[in-house]
């Protein structure tokens, strides 16, 4: 069964494909591109809003294919800035912004708080919409930001993400560490059994 993933996110896109072993197609490749309004008050609820408008979309396309559609909606949250960006770290530094204007304007956060750096946490909520019913998982990774950003890998705010019991940002570290520790990885750890129990269905 193909998975279909609701999201316009390359880095996500990569991220995915690196984590499971089912193919995963990119809705667009299917729909064509296209923005979906994340008007939810949860990365929860953005992520059902995500996955839901795809399954209908492609249920209206090809009623006779059982389409198992999953979504991601994750962000940065930092305690000393009440949580922020939080649901809105897609769009912290304006709409249709690109990852860096969101990254650098997060750093200059930081920078005038006057801190080097300050414990910080990406939240990922994973979404998974089928003909049997909707489920939704939550996965967590704590560390700390920086006033600057290192590296180029990764995708986001990456760079400026030190993950708890590392030295380096997820911007300097490889994806198959990030893989193991990320909050999309534990999300989609639990994510699976749900997939195959609908696989099988
Ligand atoms: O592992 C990550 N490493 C770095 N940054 C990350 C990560 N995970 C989420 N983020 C940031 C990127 C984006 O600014 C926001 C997600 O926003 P979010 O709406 O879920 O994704 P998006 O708009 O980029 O694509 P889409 O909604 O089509 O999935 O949080
Ligand atoms: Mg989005």
């Amino acid at each position: 069964m193909k998975l279909v993933l609701a999201t316009g996110n390359r880095g996500k896109l990569r991220e995915f494909r690196q984590m499971c072993e089912d193919e995963v197609v990119a809705f667009s490749d299917l729909l064509g591109a296209f923005d979906i309004v994340e008007d939810g008050d949860t990365f929860a609820q953005n992520a059902l809003i995500k996955a839901r408008t795809i399954y209908e979309k492609l249920k209206e396309k090809d009623p006779s294919t059982d389409y198992l559609v999953i979504s991601d909606d994750s962000g940065i949250s930092l305690p000393v800035l009440n949580g922020a960006p939080g649901i809105y770290s897609a769009r912290y530094a304006g709409k249709d912004v690109t990852d860096k204007e969101n990254l650098y304007k997060l750093v200059e956060a930081v920078k005038e708080k006057g801190l080097k750096s300050t414990p910080a946490y990406y939240t990922a909520a994973i979404a998974i919409v089928s003909k049997y019913g909707e489920y939704v998982v939550h996965g967590w990774m704590h560390g700390d930001v920086i006033d600057e950003a290192r590296g180029e890998k990764g995708f986001g705010y990456d760079p400026m993400f030190i993950p708890a019991g590392f030295h380096k940002t997820l911007g300097e570290l490889d994806d198959d560490i990030k893989k193991n520790i990320s909050h999309r990885g534990k999300a989609l750890a639990l994510a699976k059994p749900i997939i195959q129990m609908l696989k099988t269905k």
